[in-house]
């Protein structure tokens, strides 16, 4: 790299970095960042006199964004070291080392959000302000004063600084996106993000409908006297604040390397978006002996978790016609290896995602694959856009049987019950795990039998031969004795699944086991009436199952003349609670669930919440708000023993 090729990349990275910091809203993934970062930082690492002053690696990454008012912190807030590898972490220890051969670390995950410095002083909170470039960041206290999770007051006079991470969980992340989708408001591409542009808001409001939450992880200023960071924390949580679900003290590197294992295993299942995991000295002695660069301490690092986002570039859009004929858009992307698995796919909901996102064929776009989630396309890169990109059209016919296509906006389906794509849908569906589970009959061999013309509806599979089957391509006499024998298998299935299996719209496992308790072998002769007197029915459903009985009870008759489904209808012992309605609220000595099957035996209906309509409030220990709630309306209420009294 020569000298201007450098410059060049210190532009780029501030520009990113400004996108990143000020507009949350990136022109690059992390990954992208952190390359050219380190390319930056090698460059100065190997021409030392002739680095830049506004390269990134010589500053705290973020500025004031117009519209706030500017505040100083009291101590300053400093960036963080990264590492991405146990060699890389191993060497930071050693440089440790050298200058105190024994020392303690202190470990926790980092949390992707937005750094925040709290100033308290006579036990009120006095100021909040952003990172900023470290010395001056954004006032947001009012702004702060919305998010739950930060105490106003708390019991300690002395001024102290409370530094810490305000992010959005991930569900609520997804919540907030779907609700800009369909306000048609432009999105955040990850939490991070969402956490940052919701605490930077200059209207209120608008920060207190989003769900912050603040995780401290650290102090500025203060007065404590105690030796150690992790007592200075235990000290400050101990205030009222939160604490992050894994915090490891210990002298051991062993211990340090088990925790990262850990947190990576738990990535998906923490609440948080995790980026990395910290490690800190923690004895503060040392901490001042280590001391800082101009960027950030010698005395903790990030040790960095592999992306998964990554960008890649959308090839082409593909159509896929599902069993209830729903057409969805998949999107087809150049490979790229997210933890170790290769993605070529991404789910996109429907055509108003494409439009409001305005993803274009020949796109750069930020994919992220979490856990087992399916990929997805979080943002466009449109700035990357040379012009060859295409947008895409909404289709007006079927990709599989040409019949034109039905278009409501959110949904495009097609409507051609003899379509391909749905027929085979539908026989992928039954024979799929929660329904049927036949063994072996996956998509690619119901396409198969299908395309030969063997099984072209559900009934026809218990028909099959081995002669059938041994005609067919990949077809060799065991494949096709397990293939029948599976299938054989699933006869005597249980109502419940065999009524999921049908695909009905709109009845899926819930509701089907529903049906299948409330009326048994005889549920093809219910009517609409019975139908949505069931808990949890609704309009919708009543008339979708009307529908199908009206359309399909002699097939589905003969139908369940071959399988010979297994009822499990409830059989109701008469008792006070026959037709009642029954809340269960506290804990109880028992299971929940145990006592509401043996209520809902003695033909009581179990209920969440207390209302007029409710019989019986039936409560255990520690009953709140719902045993109070029956008392105000007069419900009869009965404790837990009162209630095994009634019934032995
Ligand atoms: N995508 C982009 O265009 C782009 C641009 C700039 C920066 N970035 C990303 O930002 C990061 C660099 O930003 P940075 O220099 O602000 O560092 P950083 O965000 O990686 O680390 C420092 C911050 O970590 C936070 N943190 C979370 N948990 C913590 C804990 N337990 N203890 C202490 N601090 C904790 C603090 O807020 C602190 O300010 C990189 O990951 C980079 O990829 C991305
Ligand atoms: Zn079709």
């Amino acid at each position: 790299m020569n000298h201007e090729e450098y410059l060049a990349k210190i532009e780029r990275a501030n520009a990113w970095a400004k996108a990143y910091y000020v507009d949350d809203a990136p022109l690059a993934s992390d990954e992208e960042y952190d390359t050219l970062y380190h390319e930056i930082l090698n460059y100065e690492n190997e021409n030392p006199l002739f680095a830049d002053e506004h390269s990134p690696t010589k500053r705290v990454g973020g500025m004031v964004l117009e519209g706030f008012n500017k505040a100083e912190h009291k101590a300053r807030m400093w960036s963080m070291e990264d590492v991405f590898n146990e060699a890389d972490l191993d060497a930071w220890i050693e440089r440790v080392k050298k200058v105190k051969e024994n020392f303690t670390f202190y470990c926790e995950p980092k949390f992707d959000g937005a750094s925040l410095n709290l100033i308290y002083e006579n036990g009120m909170l006095k100021q909040a302000i952003t990172r900023g470039d470290g010395s001056i960041g954004e006032d947001v206290t009012e702004n702060v004063k919305t998010i739950g999770s930060i105490p106003l007051r708390i019991n300690y006079q002395e001024p102290i600084e409370i530094r810490g991470e305000v992010v959005i969980k991930k569900a609520d992340f997804e919540r907030l996106n779907t609700d800009r989708l369909s306000a048609g408001e432009a999105l955040f591409a990850n939490p991070r993000n969402a956490a940052a542009g919701s605490l930077r808001q200059l209207d209120t409001s608008i920060t207190a409908k989003r769900k912050l939450m603040f995780y401290p992880w650290g102090i500025g200023i203060n007065s404590l006297t105690q030796s150690f960071l992790s007592q200075k924390m235990s000290f400050v949580y101990s205030l009222g604040f939160l604490q992050p679900p894994r915090i490891v003290v210990t002298q051991s590197v062993d211990d340090v390397h088990t925790l990262y294992a850990e947190l990576i295993a738990k990535r998906d299942e923490i609440e948080m978006m995790m980026d990395g995991m910290v490690v800190k000295v923690d004895d503060v002695s040392l901490q001042e002996e280590l001391g800082y660069t101009v960027k950030y301490p010698k005395w903790m690092v990030a040790f960095k978790f592999p992306a998964i986002e990554k960008v890649t570039r959308l090839k082409d859009i593909t159509l896929q016609v599902g069993r209830t004929g729903v057409v969805t858009p998949v999107a087809e992307v150049e490979a790229v290896n997210i933890e170790g698995v290769i993605v070529e796919r991404a789910t996109l909901h429907n055509f108003d995602e494409i439009e409001r996102k305005d993803i274009r064929i020949g796109d750069s776009v930020i994919i992220i694959r979490s856990g087992d989630v399916i990929p997805k396309i979080i943002k466009v890169l449109t700035e990357r856009r040379d012009g060859s990109e295409k947008v895409v059209e909404r289709p007006l016919n079927c990709p599989v049987c040409g019949s034109e296509l039905l278009d409501d906006g959110a949904l495009i389906k097609c409507q051609n019950l003899s379509c391909d794509a749905r027929v085979v849908g539908a026989i992928i569906h039954f024979a799929s795990k929660k329904a049927l589970n036949i063994d072996g009959l996956g998509d690619k061999i119901v396409e198969q039998l299908y395309a030969q013309k063997l099984v072209l509806h559900v009934k026809d599979l218990y028909t099959l031969n081995s002669e059938q089957l041994l005609a067919l391509e990949g077809f060799k006499a065991k494949k096709a004795d397990n293939l029948l024998a599976a299938i054989e298998q699933s006869k005597g299935v249980s109502l419940e699944k065999f009524i999921n299996a049908l695909g009905i719209e709109h009845i899926g496992e819930v509701a089907a086991k529903k049906i299948a308790r409330a009326f048994g072998l005889e549920w093809l002769e219910a009517n609409y009436e019975q139908i949505i007197a069931l808990e949890g029915f609704g309009e919708e459903m009543a008339k979708s199952l009307v529908e199908f009985i009206h359309v399909n009870k002699a097939e589905t008759y003969e139908l369940m003349a071959v399988l010979q489904p297994i009822a499990s209808k409830l059989e109701i012992t008469e008792s006070v609670f026959t037709g009642k309605t029954v809340v269960l609220t506290g804990s109880m000595s028992q299971p929940r669930d145990e006592i509401k099957v043996m209520l809902e035996k003695l033909g009581a209906k179990v209920s969440g919440s207390v209302s007029k309509k409710t019989d019986f409030v039936i409560y255990g220990e520690e009953a709140g708000s719902k045993l109070a709630k029956a008392l105000e309306l007069g419900v009869k209420t009965l404790s837990e023993s009162e209630l095994n009294g009634m019934i032995k």
